[in-house]
């Protein structure tokens, strides 16, 4: 089977104290896994090394089996990542809710009216057309995460790294959430501590500690 992800023997240092070791994963083609753990786990660090946004301590990881021998290798493959990051202020870059969206498609040389029209598709289809023209820093938790999340799937990666996504978001939108991610046929990382939500969406849940990843086979976590 084609995998997007494989990470082996990876171990990641912060500040020169070692946060885990030994991590291994095979994240398959449109295959959807979730990574729950203690606070300070290193959950958000792990998403990170394998979004190349900071360095391994050792080990490997492999994009379309591909090993990413330093963090410019990363750069080949940075536009088949989207990172939703758990804080969404992180996210945005223009202060308007269409311009934000259409920021990645703008950036890649799409022609103003296709990025316009392509921004108003994945908005309608979040059900939040309605605030195209809001200033993106007025927007509710929840808002924000759909925003950050259409501005992130606009430009179709094909690896969605998700940082704590159902943070702020209330049952309605986590059911909308969950519908969207469940529908997308990418492969997914999902870091939460929402076990009955990463139950819904994760094909597969592991759980982080100091000694690497363990699945939770028999889903008593
Ligand atoms: N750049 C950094 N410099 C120093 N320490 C860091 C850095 N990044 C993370 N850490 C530390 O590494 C540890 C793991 O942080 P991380 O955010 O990855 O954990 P987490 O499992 O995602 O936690 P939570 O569930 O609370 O979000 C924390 O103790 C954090 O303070």
């Amino acid at each position: 089977m084609s995998c997007s992800v494989t990470i082996r023997n990876l171990s990641v240092c912060a500040d020169e104290n070692l946060l885990f070791s030994g991590v291994n994963l095979n994240v398959s083609h449109k295959e959807k896994i979730a990574i729950i753990g203690a606070n300070g786990s290193g959950k958000t660090t792990l998403l990170e090394t394998i979004a190349g946004l900071r360095n391994a301590s050792g080990g490997v990881i492999e994009l379309f089996h591909e090993p990413m021998l330093n963090l410019d290798s990363f750069k080949k493959y940075r536009g088949e990542i989207g990172y939703l990051f758990q804080d969404s202020d992180n996210q945005f870059i223009y202060p308007k809710v269409l311009e934000d969206v259409a920021f990645s498609l703008l950036s890649r040389g799409v022609d103003k009216d296709e990025a316009v029209e392509k921004s108003r598709e994945i908005l309608e289809h979040f059900g939040i057309w309605h605030l195209k023209d809001k200033i993106v820093f007025h927007l509710s938790g929840g808002e924000k995460k759909l925003v950050a999340l259409a501005g992130v799937l606009i430009s179709k990666p094909k690896i969605l790294l998700l940082d704590e996504p159902t943070t702020a978001l209330d049952f309605k939108m986590q059911t909308r959430l969950t519908q969207i991610l469940k529908s997308l046929d990418i492969s997914q990382i999902i870091v939460s501590h929402d076990k009955e939500f990463v139950r819904n969406v994760a094909d597969k849940i592991y759980y982080l500690n100091e000694n690497g990843l363990s699945e939770d086979r028999a889903g008593i976590l």
